[in-house]
């Protein structure tokens, strides 16, 4: 692992890495925070996983989660969107699609299946090597935003066990029936629209073992609520199979990162409530 950078926040520590991944055979950038109490005792982990367009920074630099999460003594890691340094037909051409767009699945389809294993990279491989390399203990929640959104609620329900908590911000509830999901699921998973319900929410919420709360916010003025996000998918999902969701929806609230700022602060304290903080 190479240290890219360290700065001091909030009592706190932000620190950048590189490092080598056998998931998505690369190079791979994430951040870690470290709040103030990991410099005597392991603190537990939340997962954060950005939206289309982002990289590991976006939430560092625009979401103000620091401060609460060095107050709750919360270690917060914030992995990149997809894989880079490839080249393939159509990675580079779309913010929907590709570099930027790996949409935490493992594709099948030839070449991205060659590296484009977001999923395992998130569950598995980036946990191991910061509960090895980390004062962290394996207590873990996770969170994320829209294409991220829809990444730690299927992480979630795909693991059970794995997270004390899950949370989202205008999450895409229901990829396998909006023109996003449609486009990234025809690429990265084929034509089979079967094989892409194991990576849709509101087809795991009907099978899922564990019941985690689930904690959404939604902004009302969202331009992607009723094309791309659609909320009432989940609640209907939720309401159908008998899991507990939480859906605020934020009267006036974008999809930007002005809306994520507003409401994290409640999407921390919840999750450290999870973790026993
Ligand atoms: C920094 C920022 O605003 O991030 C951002 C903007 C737009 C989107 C869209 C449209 C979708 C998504 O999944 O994430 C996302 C993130």
């Amino acid at each position: 692992m190479e240290l890219l950078s360290s700065t001091k926040v909030s009592g706190g520590w932000l620190k950048r890495y590189r490092h080598e991944s056998l998931s998505v055979k690369g190079d791979m950038v994430f951040a870690i925070f470290l709040p103030p109490q990991a410099e005597s005792a392991s603190v537990p982990v939340m997962y954060w996983l950005s939206g289309l367009t982002c990289t590991d920074e976006n939430f560092s630099q625009k979401a103000g989660g620091f401060k609460k999460a060095a107050e709750l003594g919360l270690a917060i890691v914030m992995p990149d969107t997809s894989p880079r340094g490839t080249d393939y037909p159509g990675e580079h051409e779309s913010y929907d699609f590709g570099s930027g767009a790996g949409f935490y699945v493992n594709a099948t389809v030839a070449p991205y299946s060659n590296t484009y294993h977001m999923y395992d990279y998130v569950v598995k491989e980036l946990p191991t090597l910061v509960e090895e390399h980390f004062p962290v203990t394996d207590k873990r929640s996770i969170s994320g935003h829209s294409m991220g959104g829809h990444g730690a609620l299927i992480c979630a329900l795909k693991n059970p066990g794995r997270y004390q908590s899950v949370s989202a911000f205008a999450p895409i509830t229901n990829p396998t029936q909006c023109p996003w999901g449609e486009k990234a699921f025809t690429g990265y998973l084929g034509d089979d629209r079967e094989a892409w319900k194991a990576w849709d929410t509101c087809e795991l919420i009907a099978t899922a073992t564990e019941r985690l709360p689930l904690l959404v916010d939604q902004g009302e003025a969202d331009n992607f609520l009723e094309e791309q996000l659609k909320p009432e998918a989940l609640e209907q999902a939720c309401e159908k199979a008998g899991h507990e969701l939480t859906l605020r929806r934020q009267s006036g609230y974008d999809h930007s990162y002005f809306f994520i700022s507003s409401f994290v602060d409640d999407h921390l304290v919840h999750h450290a409530k999870a973790l026993g903080l």
